[in-house]
């Protein structure tokens, strides 16, 4: 009999066929796209999508624009010029993003269930108070992760891999099809950036999509469909192969 809670290795590779016959679809088109601000670009001519499924790393030296385009993305700013085309889910709030952590927040004095429970406030323009069902996928995306258990502690005396996990499940709760996370394993000892990465990995796939900024291409890029690469102004947008073939990819030294 299948213990309760777990997937036999059958359902995991049924899931996984599903998702894959399921019909690719649009998150999110760059087209020939200005990025930046007040009317100044910081990258042009951009030409970018993520699809249902996609795991996209983005990388680039330190004011390249990473953060720029998230914020594009998470629809804080808007494009300079040209075309960025959101799906209705991604404008209507259906979006996990988790930020890089400062310390302020790591001392939050809130309850676990409070953290992951604000996820939901995105979506809450027509509600003011959570709903049970909301309680209820609160409940689920903590049984994902690994941290029920830790439901009514304090998130600030969490450790900083907890920290993450609870984050990450406030980020599900907004996510429909996609996780935006800036840098998630800063801060992090290896071994609880290794379970982060195991986390996104299944997640991923589940169907989620995921386009994660990152300076750690060496440990991600096992798990990448796509990787965007910015850079001075230029940029590459390729699969994995193609990046390992292109000059973008000496930066990095992940050939080894
Ligand atoms: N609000 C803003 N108004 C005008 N220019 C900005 C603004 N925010 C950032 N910039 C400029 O845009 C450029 C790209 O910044 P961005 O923060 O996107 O880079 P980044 O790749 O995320 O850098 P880092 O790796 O250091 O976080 C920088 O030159 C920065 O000074």
């Amino acid at each position: 009999m299948q213990e309760q809670g777990k997937e036999s290795s059958t359902d995991s590779q049924n899931k996984k066929k599903e998702n894959n016959l399921k019909e690719k679809k649009d998150l999110i088109c760059c087209h020939d796209a200005g990025l930046g601000y007040e009317n100044k670009s910081i990258i042009e001519h951009f030409n970018f999508e993520v699809q249902s499924g996609d795991y996209v790393c983005v990388v680039g030296e330190n004011g390249s624009g990473k953060s720029t385009l998230l914020k594009t993305i998470l629809g804080l700013i808007k494009q300079v010029s040209g075309e960025v085309v959101l799906s209705d889910d991604i404008k209507n709030g259906a979006i996990g993003y988790l930020p890089q952590q400062t310390q302020v927040q790591r001392n939050f004095p809130a309850s676990v269930m409070e953290v992951v429970m604000s996820g939901f406030l995105n979506q809450k323009k027509r509600f003011t108070f959570y709903r049970n069902e909301d309680k209820k996928r609160a409940i689920y995306n903590m049984k994902r992760l690994g941290i029920e258990s830790l439901q009514k502690a304090c998130y600030g005396n969490l450790s900083g891999g907890q920290q993450q996990r609870v984050l990450l499940a406030r980020a599900l709760c907004a996510a429909r099809d996609i996780l935006v996370l800036d840098e998630p394993v800063t801060g992090l000892d290896p071994m609880a950036a290794a379970e982060l990465y195991d986390n996104l990995h299944k997640l991923h796939q589940e169907g989620m999509a995921i386009v994660m900024v990152t300076h750690d291409l060496k440990s991600t890029v096992h798990w990448a469909d796509k990787i965007l690469h910015l850079s001075n102004g230029s940029y590459f947008f390729g699969s994995v192969h193609e990046y390992m073939d292109s000059d973008f990819s000496d930066i990095f030294s992940i050939h080894s």
